[in-house]
């Protein structure tokens, strides 16, 4: 019977369809030394973002040669070491699809929670103070959105925003999209330039920040930053100075270089507007999710050929 450990929590529906189907499923989260012992016993390991797969792990696994699937129960990829893992012939997979309409409705909702001040307003209200004329806010309809990174979130957000009455630009890597005509596409400094709200939709693999001093200098003064996608994406000292400077007017954050992100300086900064990682926290999310991670090990248990692909990298 295949063993499976579910590291960072699963949807029920999807633990108990396991559980129907006679796996051995082990609901537990492991800090890292215990989890080098416990993975051994196991065939498939389920993680979300908190449990990094890294090389010490995979090695221990690979002790008993027992772990043949790690399945990321999201996106970002940056917590597990998916090179090493496959070089010893461990496959690793995500759900790349399931989340992008939950993140990009969390992206509108700070965008308008820093375009009319509510992430104050819910402060202070709560201790009092009835701050009307200080919370003369902006429209978002009218104003221009630059994406930078326009895959399957940064469309969905796109969408959403053109909704809205917004100007739509983007920049990515990958250069100009041809399918999407729709909005336009800029190098990175001219969409700096351009963008009264710009919000990030890449990877974090590693290395420089996407935004960091030299890229916040290039945008408008007065603009506002958002990042759902990885802390180490943006430069958070310089977004700090920046904010302190009043270069720029605010900033939306759900994620962070170091989580969970306790009494850091830039959640408690008044022109920032806060959650805590909970781009992909949606019952409709976590319930696709879920029905995912469900497919893909039926598929292994099947036998049918995975071949190690991962969708978004
Ligand atoms: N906050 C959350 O809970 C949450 C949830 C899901 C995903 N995410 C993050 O969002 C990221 C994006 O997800 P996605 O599904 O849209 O991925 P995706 O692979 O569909 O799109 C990423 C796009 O970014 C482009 N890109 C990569 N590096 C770039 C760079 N330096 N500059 C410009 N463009 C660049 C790629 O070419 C690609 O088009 C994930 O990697 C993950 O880290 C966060
Ligand atoms: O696991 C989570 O809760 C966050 C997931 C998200 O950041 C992702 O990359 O899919």
């Amino acid at each position: 019977m295949l063993k499976i450990l579910v590291a960072d929590g699963m949807e029920k529906a999807a633990v108990e369809k396991l559980k129907e189907m006679e796996f051995e499923i082990v609901e537990k989260h492991y800090e890292p030394e215990e989890l080098m012992k416990e993975i051994k016993e196991f065939d498939i390991l389920v993680v979300r973002s908190a449990t990094k797969v890294k090389k010490s792990i995979i090695d221990a696994a690979c002790e008993t040669g027992r772990l043949k699937l790690i399945i990321r129960g999201g996106v970002g990829l940056d917590n597990i070491d998916v090179d090493y893992a496959r070089a010893r012939g461990i496959m690793v997979r995500n759900t790349p699809n399931a989340s992008s309409a939950s993140v990009a409705e969390l992206v509108i909702g700070h965008m308008i929670n820093l375009a009319r001040y509510i992430h104050n307003s819910n402060i202070t209200m709560r201790q009092g103070q009835w701050n009307k004329k200080a919370y003369e806010g902006v429209e978002i309809c009218g104003k221009t959105l630059g994406i930078i990174g326009f895959g399957r979130i940064g469309r969905e957000t796109a969408k959403r925003a053109k909704a809205l009455g917004m100007n739509v630009i983007y920049t990515d890597i990958a250069g100009e999209l041809k399918e999407y005509h729709g909005y336009r596409y800029m190098d990175m400094d001219e969409l700096l330039a351009c963008a009264d709200f710009v919000t990030l939709h890449v990877p974090y693999t590693g290395g420089k920040a996407v935004i960091g001093r030299e890229e916040i200098a290039k945008m408008k003064d007065g603009a506002y930053l958002i990042n759902c996608a990885r802390g180490g994406v943006v430069d958070e000292e310089a977004l700090l100075e920046a904010l302190d400077a009043d270069k720029l007017a605010g900033a939306a954050l759900d994620v962070y270089v170091k989580e969970p992100a306790k009494d850091c300086p830039l959640c408690n900064h008044e022109k920032v507007s806060c959650t805590p990682h909970i781009g992909a926290s949606t019952m409709e999310a976590q319930e696709r999710i879920g029905e995912e991670i469900v497919e893909i090990i039926l598929d292994y248990y099947d036998g049918r050929k995975l071949n190690g692909c991962i969708e978004s990298f």
